[in-house]
This record gives C-alpha cells, structure tokens and sequence, in this order.
C-alpha cells in the first residue's frame, strides 16, 4: 500500500512544537497524521508511538478507555526526549469506525465486554492493519523504532511490513474505576503485555508543560 503525502506544519502543543505531517490513503480515503519532533533521519532507533484513533479518549476526556492517557503521555516523552515520533491513525474503534463503538459501548454497558461486544455485532475483536506505518515513517526518514506500546501484534505488524522495532517500550497510563475491567480484558483476551498493578492512575495524570516555548523543528 501506498500513501501520499499532501503536507507539513508546525504543531505547538502543550509538551513542544512537534511538525505535523499529513497523509492521504488512497485505499480507503482517510487522512493520517505523523507528529515528529527532532532529527529522527539520523538513523538511530526513534522513540515512536503508533496510537489509533479514539475520539472518545483522545478529544471527549472519556474515561473508559486509556487511549487519551496514553496519547498525552506518548507526546510528553517524545518532547522529553526531545526527538521522537507519533502516528496518529484513523482506524477509530480498533477499526469498526466510530458509530460502531458506539453500538458496542451500548452492549458494553448491558454487561458485554470489549471483545463480546465486537463480535455481537459481527466483527472481529481487532480490525485494524498497518501497512501505513511503513511509508509514512518512512516519508520522515525513520526506519527504525524503540515502540511504546503494550500490544504485542502492533509490534509484529510493524515489523511484518518492514519497521524494525528494536525495543517494545511499555506504557501504561490512566488507569481508573470506570477502565479497570476494559484494561483487565486487553490483558486477558488480547494478549497485552500489561501488570494491571504497575499503572499510573488516571487521578496522578496532569497535562505536564514540560517545554511549551521550545521549538524542536530541525
Ligand atoms: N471496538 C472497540 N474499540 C475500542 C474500545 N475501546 C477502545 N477502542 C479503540 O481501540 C483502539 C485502541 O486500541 P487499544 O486496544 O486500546 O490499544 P492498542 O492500540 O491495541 O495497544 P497500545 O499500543 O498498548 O495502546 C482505538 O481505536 C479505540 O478507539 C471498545 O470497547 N470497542
Ligand atoms: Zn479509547
């Protein structure tokens, strides 16, 4: 698969200025995004996240899930790092789209869990791909990651399409009472590499303004 790049800008944000890349998938129409900050051609392993879309985490503040905890956390270490990389995929819902999530959280809400509910509706637990990652890495000039993640098939995707991942880096973030059973049936069901014990707590998570004034942009 390929995909086109249409262009870049600065993005300021809370943790640093990371540059904004956009790309467009001609497949199946969507947009996709890449955030980098730093030199990240260099060659050396670049600190990345592969995070897929969650409106509900990401924008809405929502609780039932880690995507928004994770989403900040992954954006802070980058900026601590000062160099590293974030993809910003539009496969929402572990790819059923968001109308379907929300069809799911309904059955969720009548006691299903993440992965029944997927399936009472007549999709698979995760519908996601990730032949896109390739080609906007490497579009930015990264081919090789230390990846911060807990899902053990995001790895394996990333290197099935040509992404060395030399280090799986954990990131367990935003663990609260209206999760803990979500977060459990990723571990359980899922295959996530998690200690539900070693979560930071949603209630200790801050947006942490580590260097707002700092433009990174090589
Ligand atoms: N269908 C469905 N999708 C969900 C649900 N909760 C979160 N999502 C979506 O799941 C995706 C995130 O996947 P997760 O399983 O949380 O995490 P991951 O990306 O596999 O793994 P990490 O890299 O460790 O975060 C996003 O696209 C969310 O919109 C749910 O209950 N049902
Ligand atoms: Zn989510």
């Amino acid at each position: 698969m390929s995909v086109k790049f249409i262009a870049s800008s600065r993005l300021p944000t809370p943790w640093g200025v990371f540059t904004m890349h956009g790309f467009e998938d001609p497949e199946t129409g969507k947009d996709h995004v890449a955030l980098s900050m730093g030199d990240v051609s260099s060659g050396e392993p670049v600190l990345a996240r592969v995070h897929s879309e969650c409106l509900t985490g990401d924008a809405l503040f929502s609780m039932r899930c880690d995507c928004g905890y994770q989403l900040q956390e992954a954006l802070k270490r980058i900026a601590e790092e000062g160099r590293g990389v974030l993809l910003y995929l539009r496969q929402e819902g572990r790819g059923i789209g968001l109308l379907n999530k929300i069809r799911a959280y309904h059955l969720q809400d009548a006691g299903a869990d993440t992965v029944e509910a997927n399936e009472k509706l007549g999709f698979g637990a995760d519908m996601r791909e990730y032949t896109m990652c390739q080609p906007m890495l490497k579009h930015i000039g990264v081919t090789s990651v230390r990846l911060m993640t807990n899902n053990p098939r995001k790895v394996k995707a990333l290197s099935n399409y040509g992404v060395q991942v030399t280090e799986r880096v954990a990131i367990q973030t935003g663990m609260n009472p209206h999760n803990e059973g979500y977060l459990a049936t990723k571990a359980g069901k899922l295959g996530h590499m998690m200690d539900l014990d070693g979560f930071t707590q949603a209630a200790d998570v801050d947006i942490n303004r580590t260097r707002p004034d700092e433009d990174n942009t090589p």
